[in-house]
């Protein structure tokens, strides 16, 4: 099913009480659309200082700074008043620490809610996807998890400017119960049962995100960029494929959409990312200068592993992966590998 199944905030009974694990840009501005939907959120902040400044100046001024926070959202550092009572749960940390959080919580976390994910990482190591760490940790089946995934720049979204998302689930009855939560006049969450598509869309415009922002920073302008880009997505469409998505969720909101938003834009880590590197900044010196998760750098390796498991060829994502590696100029970057033959190929 497509993004044509809309759901509207006011059908049926908003949950009264929304957990979110994260309290960085995208778990403090997506517990702003769950409270601005009706809901009442508690945000689980790893610094007892985060939580306090959550509580007492209704702000995260680190991570959105000029954004005032409704007053359906609290924060604590403690997981069990967090997770007690909650009917939904939401995970927004760093991709690559979601195991050790998810043993810690383990025990918290009340039976049968639905676990969201609005993570845009493969784990390092297992690539696995972040709905399948979570079946895997918390020994839940496929129906009780949901994916959430779109061109959702938290910043723009906690300004309130109106985006819309989709909400994966193999359960559409869980992916719509979400979505009626996450659905408020600036924020509409579509659904499918995309969960493979939904997720991977969301990792993959990561690594396309990186190649611009590396192109940008050689100087190069709206051709390469372009040909980047539409090349690119028949890159995640392959990929994603490969691995059992739908090719239609790759045009949508989790693919086309996200990709659009996370290559224009100057707010997105990833583009900035590689737009350091384009500057000639090496991987250690990017690192150290990113303060926020730039998830597509953790994502490179795993997905090209993968990617070489069922024969996909990412010409883009093996230069970005080359780049970091120090062993390809950024100038040399472009939208097909420099060691194709002279041969053309079907577009
Ligand atoms: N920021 C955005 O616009 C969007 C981000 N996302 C995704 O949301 C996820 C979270 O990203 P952001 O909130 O943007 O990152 P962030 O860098 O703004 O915040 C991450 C939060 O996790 C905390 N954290 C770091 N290491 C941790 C650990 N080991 N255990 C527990 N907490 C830890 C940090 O203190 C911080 O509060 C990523 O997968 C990202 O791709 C998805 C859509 C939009
Ligand atoms: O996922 C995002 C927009 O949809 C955020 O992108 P960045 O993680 O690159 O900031």
């Amino acid at each position: 099913m497509g993004e044509n199944g809309r759901v509207s905030s006011d059908e049926g009974a908003v949950p009264r009480r929304v957990a979110v694990l994260g309290a960085g840009s995208w778990g403090t501005t997506f517990a702003k659309i769950l409270a601005d939907g009706g809901s009442r959120v508690t945000i689980w902040a790893r610094r007892p200082e985060l939580a306090r400044e959550i509580m007492q100046s209704r702000r995260n001024s680190d991570y959105l700074p000029g954004i005032n926070l409704p007053r359906g959202i609290s924060a604590s550092s403690r997981l069990p008043e967090v997770l007690d009572g909650a009917d939904q749960l939401y995970l927004s940390v760093p991709s690559q620490s979601l195991r050790e959080n998810l043993r810690i919580v383990r025990e918290l976390i009340p039976a049968d809610v639905p676990i969201v994910s609005l993570m845009k990482g493969v784990e390092k190591g297992t690539g696995l996807r972040m709905s399948e760490v979570i079946a895997q940790e918390l020994d839940v089946p496929p129906s009780r998890i949901a994916v959430v995934s779109g061109p959702n720049l938290a910043l723009e979204i906690a300004k309130e400017q109106p985006t819309a998302a989709v909400v994966a689930s193999a359960s559409l009855d869980t992916a719509t119960t979400v979505a009626r939560a996450a659905s408020n006049p600036y924020f509409r969450s579509f659904v499918n049962t995309d969960v493979i598509g939904t997720e991977f869309g969301g990792v993959l415009k990561n690594l396309i995100a990186v190649a611009i922002g590396i192109v940008d920073g050689v100087g190069y302008g709206e051709n390469t960029k372009a040909s980047i880009i539409t090349r690119g997505l028949v890159e995640m469409t392959d990929f994603a494929v490969a691995f059992g998505a739908l090719p239609e969720t790759m045009s949508g909101l989790a693919g086309l959409g996200d990709l659009i938003a996370t290559c224009e834009s100057p707010l997105s880590r990833n583009n900035t990312a590689g737009r350091l590197l384009g500057q000639g900044y090496d991987y250690h010196e990017v690192i150290a200068q990113m303060n926020q998760t730039a998830e597509g750098l953790s994502s490179v390796a795993p997905i090209l592993e993968l990617a070489a498991s069922r024969g996909v060829e990412m010409p883009i994502v093996s230069q970005v992966a080359e780049v970091l590696a120090g062993t390809l100029e950024p100038r040399d970057i472009a939208p097909h590998l420099t060691t194709d033959t002279d041969v053309p190929q079907g577009e």
